[in-house]
């Protein structure tokens, strides 16, 4: 069993204690300013608290609060040395981080499909830390990475599920249009980005050859790829990216000052 707090019980920080819960296995404390955060984590929290004391003892304590929240929280947060510190706020630099505790900080980018275990994470240490590969690894899939690639990161896996979000809500909303019912609409069009997600993630081949795979010959796909061939839809989406990560890199300025 292992002791997990997390400080911070909104939507990011409730998708992981969401996520722990499910996977079992953990201790889970929930820590936030307002008792009323609790009230979607309740079922998932071992323990609920407006007392930072309580998260003191705790292996790994996630620190899930806005990142300008973080320095009013890491000034009355007093860890060890032997507990480990996640950090998961947007441009939050690890060396921010450290500076104000004698803990060991790991630096995560996660998402919110940490809530079904799905989550994609970017994980940057000086070190890997067995307990927060263990907690990745039952959220979903990570990858480590050098942490000056963390603003990309974060736009890709942190911001992405919003992006895909709206792609999905685009497809579900033509289909409405083109007469499907709403809620058959949103389970064919959420369930085809997962079944596609999971086609690519199981493959070795290449995004272009499995689109390929899609379009028979003279059949419907390719009448709708050629529009998004023609279309500045790729363009589009990497600025929505770029943007992104653009103000990931003007927070992790303000955080320096
Ligand atoms: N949302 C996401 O998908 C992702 C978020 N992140 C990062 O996670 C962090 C949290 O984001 P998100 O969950 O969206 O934000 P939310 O505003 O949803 O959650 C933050 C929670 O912290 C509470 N809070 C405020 N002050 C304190 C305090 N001093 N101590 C403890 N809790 C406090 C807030 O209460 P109140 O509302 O009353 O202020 C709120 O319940 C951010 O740093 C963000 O960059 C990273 C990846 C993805
Ligand atoms: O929008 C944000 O700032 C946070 C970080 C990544 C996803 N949500």
């Amino acid at each position: 069993m292992m002791d997990v707090s997390v400080i911070g019980c909104g939507n990011m920080g409730g998708a992981l204690i969401t996520g722990l819960s499910d996977a079992g296995g953990y201790r889970i404390t929930a820590y936030d300013v307002d008792p009323d955060a609790f009230e979607s984590i309740e079922a998932y929290a071992d323990r609920t608290t407006t007392d930072l004391d309580d998260v003191r003892d705790s292996e790994v304590v996630v620190l899930a609060v806005k990142p300008d929240i973080v320095p009013l929280v890491l000034e009355d947060l007093d860890l060890r040395a032997e507990q480990t510190l996640v950090t998961i706020a947007a441009g939050v630099s690890t060396d921010v981080v450290a500076s104000e505790t004698d803990a060991t900080v790991v630096r995560v980018m996660p998402n919110l499909a940490a809530r079904t275990r799905n989550m994609a994470a970017a994980v940057a240490w000086e070190a890997p830390d067995e307990n927060v590969e263990r907690m990745l690894g039952d959220l979903g899939e990570f990858v480590v990475i050098d942490e000056n690639l963390m603003d990309v990161a974060t736009a890709l896996n942190g911001s992405g599920p919003a992006f895909v979000f709206y792609l999905v809500g685009a497809m579900q909303k033509r289909a409405v249009e083109e007469g499907l019912d709403a809620e058959k609409a949103r389970v064919l069009a959420a369930q085809t980005f997962k079944g596609a997600a999971e086609t690519i993630l199981r493959s070795e081949e290449s995004i272009e050859d499995l689109i390929d795979a899609v379009c028979s010959p003279g059949g419907t796909t390719i009448e709708g790829m050629d529009v998004l061939w023609d279309s500045d839809v790729e363009q589009e989406v990497g600025d929505a990216l770029s943007a992104a990560r653009r103000r990931s890199a003007e927070l992790a300025e303000e955080a320096e000052k």
